[in-house]
Parts: structure tokens; sequence; C-alpha cells
């Protein structure tokens, strides 16, 4: 039987109470976490476990909801990334994924779509709740990743994080045959690294999350990496969060801090005893997208460049950069 890999587990309660020498020694665990695993999950990470079991409720009530009141909240043209994407919406490499997401960004972002309040009561407020806390967590983070960059607060990476384009994402992998999963012909969410600076990520007890072990492979496009890593199978922490780097901050880290490719299969790190070995139960997720203000120039640190790893990127605008992808992922 395979079994679950060891990722880094990071402590933050003493980054927000502690000395400067606490801080200190968590950036630089944050900063090892990131340069290797590009995975870590965060201890005392600061949201009530309350409001995530609250939404990861209402999450379950919207997803019975039926297909045709969900599908009303399929975003617009003009909403490109809000609402709700149903089963095999998203198309990576020609391949659909067996999961269906709501996505909503800032409360005040007047492109948000929710459902009727009496459809889930509750549902709107505690999704903002949860997203707001996500918001708070991901300042402080990036205070964190500063303080390991030794960035001045005038150029802390919060500097260009207002919030207007954090992405919260609420995914529902429903049940699926195991043999559909083993053959390859469905995927729950194929391999892809994530387009952020950092993805926040919650789960409850049922896991899937692989992670390539990139020391595995000399590949780096996701679909050389599926090919050829050696994956991880991920242990499902409910009292942690998952937190890692996207494209964006391995870009902004003139590659120092990895994107790591990840892809959701059935949790092969679990016994199989007790469970139908036909089918893998079905799973919920919470993610949340960090990335930074639309005019943001997103390009190498001046910390991140030596004689040895020279400058490996020039500027990139992070709107601009953004639309392309989703574009490209929903077309
Ligand atoms: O649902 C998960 O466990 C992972 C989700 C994910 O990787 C993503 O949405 O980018
Ligand atoms: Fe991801």
């Amino acid at each position: 039987m395979e079994t679950y890999s060891k990722l880094p587990v990071v402590d933050f309660a003493s980054f927000r109470t502690g000395s400067a020498e606490d801080r200190k020694r968590i950036a630089l665990e944050v900063d090892d976490a990131l340069r290797t695993a590009g995975f870590f999950y965060l201890r005392n990470h600061g949201i009530p476990r309350p409001k995530i079991q609250d939404l990861f409720e209402k999450s379950k009530q919207f997803f019975n909801l039926p297909k045709c009141v969900k599908e009303k909240l399929a975003p617009t043209p003009k909403s490109l990334e809000q609402g709700y994407f149903g089963q095999e919406k998203e198309i990576v490499r020609g391949q659909k994924s067996l999961k269906e997401s709501f996505d909503f960004a800032n409360p005040d972002d007047s492109s948000n779509s929710w459902p009727a309040e009496a459809s889930v009561p509750g549902f709107r407020e505690s999704a903002v709740d949860v997203h707001q806390n996500c918001s708070k967590l991901i300042s402080e983070l990036l205070e964190c990743l500063s303080i390991a960059l030794q960035l001045s607060s005038m150029d802390s990476l919060g500097q260009h994080h207002s919030g207007s384009m954090f992405v919260s994402s609420l995914l529902h992998y429903p049940s699926v045959a195991t043999r559909m999963l083993r053959s390859g012909e469905s995927t729950r969410n194929p391999a892809h690294s994530d387009l952020s600076t950092l993805t926040l990520l919650f789960q409850q007890d049922v896991g899937g999350l692989q992670i390539a072990d990139m020391t595995s492979t000399d590949k780096t496009t996701s679909a050389a990496v599926n090919k050829s890593a050696t994956f991880l199978n991920v242990e499902p922490r409910s009292d942690l969060v998952l937190v890692n780097a996207g494209y964006l901050l391995m870009r902004w880290t003139n590659g120092r801090w990895k994107s790591v490719v990840h892809r959701v299969s059935f949790d092969c790190g679990k016994s199989m005893e007790g469970q139908s070995p036909k089918s893998v139960p079905e799973r919920h997720s919470i993610a949340f997208f960090s990335f930074p203000d639309a005019e943001t120039s997103v390009e190498p640190l001046g910390t991140c460049c030596t004689n040895e790893v020279p400058k490996k990127w020039g500027p990139l605008n992070a709107g601009e950069y953004l639309r392309r992808k989703r574009g490209a992922l929903y077309p």
C-alpha cells in the first residue's frame, strides 16, 4: 500500500506574537519549504476551524442544488472567473476534469454572482467571512515572505496585494468509478501549477491531492512532469492549511521558490479497507488564490538575482497574464 509523504509543517503562532528572532526563524522555515517541496502545511494559521467547517457544510448544500439552479450562476464573459463551473467545463490539454466549482472574488466585486439566499441560507455570509480571513492570512504570509527575501517595507510583496485580485474557489469532486481514474480516461483535477502568488487549500478527511517530486524529473511543463515525475500523496489535514507557491511567485523570486505541479486523483495513501473499491468517495476542498493587483509588473527581485543565478525573466504585467491564462483555460 502506498503511504502519505511528509510535508514540512510550519507553526505560525509566534509569527504574530513572538520576537523579531521568532519571526525571522519562521521566515527561514517558510523559505526552506518553498525552495524544496514548494508546499507546506501551516499550523496555528489563525482562521477559526468552525468557520471553515461551516463553509464546507454550506458548500455541500450548494453543490446539492439542482444543476439548472447552479448553471444560472455560470460566469458571463464580463465576469470571466466568477460563478459556477459545471463538471467538465475546465479543459486542460484536451482533458476534461470531473469537478465542479464555485468561484468568487473580493466581496465588493460587483461581478460576483450568488445563489438566492433562501436556496442556501447563510452561504454568502459564510463564504465572505472565510474569504476575508484568508485575505488577512495572505497579508501575514506575504509579510513573512518579505522578511525571507530581505525586502524593505516599501518594497514588500504585500504592497502589491490589495486583495482586488484574490479569488476563492469551492471545489467538489463527485464520487467516481475507480476504474475511470485508474485508466486515465478521466481526471479529477489534471496536473497543473497554480497561476497565483500563494494558494491556500483547506481539506477535510478525503485525500487525493498529489504533488510532483520535482527532484524525480528534469521536465518543467505540467504535461511532461505528469508523465515523468514521481507523485507524492498528500495526507489530508483538516486542522492545518496547505500553502503553496504559484507561477507568479516563482517568477518574482527568479525561481528560488518552486511552483510545483500537482493534481487530484484518488486517495492512494489511504487504506482501501472498508471502502468500496469500485468507486472513490466524493471530495470537497476550498482553495484561495492570491494574485497581485492587475497593474503590477512582476519582475525577478534584485535580492533573488546573483552571479550564479542571473535574472531569468523580464517584466510581466499581472493583469494581462491572468486574462490570457484564464481565457485559454475556459474557452
Ligand atoms: O482540490 C484540491 O485539492 C486541489 C485544487 C487545486 O489544485 C486547484 O484548484 O488549483
Ligand atoms: Fe492547484
